[in-house]
C-alpha cells in the first residue's frame, strides 16, 4: 500500500539526483575542450585561417588532417564552426543525434539572408513546423515510393534530349539544362517546355544564375564580418543589399507566375497535363484544413525547380567531362548496354539490375564530382558533448561530403575517376564498398527528399546517352584535346565550361532516338 512515505522516499532521491546531475553535466560542459582546430584570435577569430585560395571543402579537409581531427573547430567573428571529415562523425551527429542537428543555418550566406529565402526555400528553412509542412507536401508527390510516378514524364524528356543532342551536340550542356528543367516544369506544374527559350525556364534560371553567383565563399565580406549587415547600403563592402532584393523579387516572380498560370488555365477549364500544381489548387480546402495555404505550396513547387538544377545539371555535365576523359570506360559501358539490349532498343528503368556498370558510373561520378561538397550548412540546436569534445548549441556544423568522397582508405586514388571500384570480381555491386549516394545527398531530417527521383533521372539518362552516343575529347589541330577536370569553387560544385565531341554510335542508334520520340508525340 502506498503512503506518504513511499512517495517521498522515491522522490526524494530524484529531488537530490536531478540538481547533482544537472550541475555535474553544466560543470562537465565548462570543464570539456572544444574540438581541435587552429588558435583563434581575439575579434577576427580563424579568419586568417580560412581557406579561400584553394576550394572551400579542400582547405577544410587539409585543416583537419594538420590538426588530426575528423571534427575541426574554426571561429569567425559571431559564429562558431565545426566541420565534420568523415562518414562515421556525420552519421554520429547529423544522422542519429538528427533531433538536435536538423536546424539550418540562416545568416551563413547573407544574400540568401537578406534575400529572405529562408522562408521560402525549404533547404535553408528553420526546422520546425512550417518546414515539416513543406517536407510533407514535396513528400506527397517525390519520394521513394512515388519517383516511379514521374517514370513518363522522364522518359520523353531524355528523348527530347538525344533528338538535341543529335541536332546540336556541341551544346550538350544547354541539352542538359533543358533536360532537368523541363522534367521540373512537367513535375511541378505540367508544363511542357521543349526549348531554353520558355519564359518559364527563363525566369527561373534569371533567379537562380543570380542567387548562385553569390555562392563563391569569399564573395562578400558581410559574410566574413556579420557586423556589416547592419551598415547602411551605400556602405563600402555592404553590396550585397542590393544583390539580395534582386534575388528576392526575381525569386518571387519565379515561384508565383507558374502557379498562376496553372490557376487560370484550371478556371478556364482547358485540358492540362496533371501535377503538383494542379493537384494541390483542386485540393486547396483539404489542404488548408491541414495548414497548407498557397504560399507553402508556391515554395514548395518552386524548390523542385530549384533542386533539379542545382545539382542533376552538375552531375550529368561531370558524366560527359569524365567520359571525355576515358574512352576506355565509355566502352565498358557500351559493352554491357550491348550484351543487355542487343542494340534494338533503348534502356529502360527496369534493365537497371542488368546494367551494374551504368549504376557503378552513376555511384563514381557523384563520388568524383559531389555537386553539393558542403551540403548546406546544418545549426546545433542545443550544446552537445561528443567524444568528450564540447559543441555549443547555436554552432554552424559543416557536413565536408568533399572530403568524405575523397577519403583514400574507402576510395583509393580518390581523384582518378573508375567506376571499377564499386564492383566485385564478377562485376556485380560490390555492397563492401562505400556507398557515395548515402552521404551526397546530405543527412539526418534534412537529407535530399528528390534523392531517389534524382537517382532514377541519372540511371535512365546516362543509360540512354551511352546507348546511342560516343563521347570523345574534342580534336585540336588533329590530336585529341583531353579535356581537364576543372571546377568552379561555388557551393553549388560545377565543371567549368569544356569541349568534347558528341556522336551517335550507328544508324541504328539514330533510329532509337527517333522512334523513342514517336512513341512520346
Ligand atoms: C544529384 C542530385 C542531387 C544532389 C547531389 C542533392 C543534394 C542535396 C543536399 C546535399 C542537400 C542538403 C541536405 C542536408 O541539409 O543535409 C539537399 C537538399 C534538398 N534537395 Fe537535393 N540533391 C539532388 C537533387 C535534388 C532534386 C532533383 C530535388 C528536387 C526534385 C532536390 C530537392 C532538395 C530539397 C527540397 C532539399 C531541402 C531538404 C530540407 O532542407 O529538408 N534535390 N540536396
Amino acid at each position: 500500500m502506498w503512503n506518504h512515505l513511499s512517495y517521498i522516499s522515491l522522490a526524494l532521491p530524484l529531488f537530490i539526483a536531478f540538481p547533482v546531475w544537472y550541475w555535474s553535466k553544466k560543470r562537465s560542459k565548462n570543464t570539456l575542450s572544444y574540438p581541435p582546430g587552429p588558435k583563434a584570435y581575439p575579434l577576427i577569430g580563424n579568419l586568417l585561417d580560412f581557406p579561400l585560395s584553394v576550394p572551400f571543402w579542400e582547405g577544410l579537409a587539409s585543416l583537419s588532417k594538420q590538426y588530426e581531427t575528423d571534427v575541426l573547430r574554426l571561429k569567425l567573428p559571431g559564429m562558431e564552426m565545426v566541420v565534420l571529415n568523415t562518414s562515421e562523425t556525420i552519421s554520429e551527429l547529423l544522422d542519429q543525434r538528427s533531433a538536435i542537428y536538423s536546424d539550418k543555418v540562416r545568416e551563413f550566406r547573407s544574400h540568401i539572408s537578406d534575400a529572405r529565402f529562408s522562408e521560402r526555400a525549404m533547404t535553408f528553412m528553420p526546422y520546425g513546423p512550417r518546414w515539416r509542412m513543406h517536407r510533407k507536401l514535396f513528400n506527397d508527390f517525390i519520394s521513394a515510393s512515388t519517383a516511379k510516378d514521374h517514370d513518363v514524364n522522364q522518359a520523353k524528356v531524355v528523348s527530347d534530349l538525344l533528338i538535341n543532342l543529335h541536332r546540336e551536340p556541341e551544346t550538350f550542356r544547354e541539352h542538359i539544362n533543358l533536360l532537368t528543367g523541363s522534367l521540373a516544369l512537367s513535375i511541378a506544374y505540367g508544363i511542357r517546355a521543349d526549348t531554353p527559350h520558355n519564359e518559364f525556364i527563363l525566369m527561373y534560371e534569371k533567379m537562380l544564375k543570380t542567387a548562385q553567383e553569390g555562392l563563391v565563399p569569399g564573395t562578400f565580406l558581410v559574410d566574413m564580418f556579420p557586423f556589416l549587415r547592419h551598415l547602411p547600403s551605400w556602405f563600402p563592402g555592404v553590396q550585397f543589399h542590393a544583390f539580395a532584393n534582386k534575388v528576392k523579387t526575381d525569386l518571387h516572380i519565379a515561384i508565383t507566375r507558374p502557379v498562376e498560370h496553372v490557376a487560370e488555365k484550371l478556371k478556364s477549364g482547358v485540358d492540362i497535363d496533371p501535377s503538383m500544381a494542379s493537384t494541390c489548387l483542386e485540393n486547396l480546402d483539404d489542404l488548408g484544413q491541414k495548414g497548407i495555404d498557397i504560399e507553402v505550396i508556391r515554395n514548395t513547387l518552386g524548390i523542385v525547380y530549384a533542386g533539379r538544377l542545382c545539382f542533376t545539371n552538375s552531375t550529368l555535365s561531370s558524366f560527359f567531362l569524365a567520359m571525355a576523359r576515358s574512352t576506355e570506360i565509355m566502352r565498358t559501358a557500351q559493352c554491357q548496354l550491348d550484351s543487355v539490349l542487343g542494340g534494338a532498343r533503348l534502356p529502360d528503368h527496369s534493365d537497371i539490375d542488368d546494367l551494374p556498370y551504368i549504376v557503378a558510373i552513376v555511384k563514381e561520378t557523384l563520388r568524383w564530382a559531389p555537386p553539393a561538397p558542403i551540403g548546406t550548412t546544418h545549426r546545433l540546436m542545443e550544446d552537445d558533448v561528443y567524444r568528450g569534445m564540447f559543441i555549443p548549441g547555436g554552432a554552424t556544423v559543416i557536413e565536408n561530403i568533399w572530403a568524405v568522397c575523397y577519403d583514400e582508405t574507402a576510395y583509393p586514388e580518390p581523384h582518378k575517376y573508375n567506376p571499377a571500384r564499386f564492383l566485385d570480381e564478377n562485376g556485380r555491386i560490390d555492397s563492401s564498398v562505400k556507398d557515395p549516394e548515402a552521404r551526397v545527398f546530405g543527412s539526418g531530417r534534412r537529407i535530399c527528399p528528390g534523392r531517389h527521383l534524382a537517382l532514377r533521372m541519372l540511371y535512365l539518362t546516362i543509360a540512354r546517352i551511352l546507348a546511342t552516343f560516343d563521347i570523345f575529347p574534342a580534336d585540336k589541330d588533329g590530336r585529341p584535346s583531353v579535356p581537364e577536370a576543372r571546377y568552379n569553387k561555388s557551393l553549388l560544385r560545377e565543371p567549368m565550361p569544356f569541349e568534347c565531341v558528341v556522336n551517335p554510335r550507328s544508324e541504328q542508334a539514330v533510329k532509337l532516338i527517333y522512334d523513342a520520340v514517336a512513341i512520346h508525340q
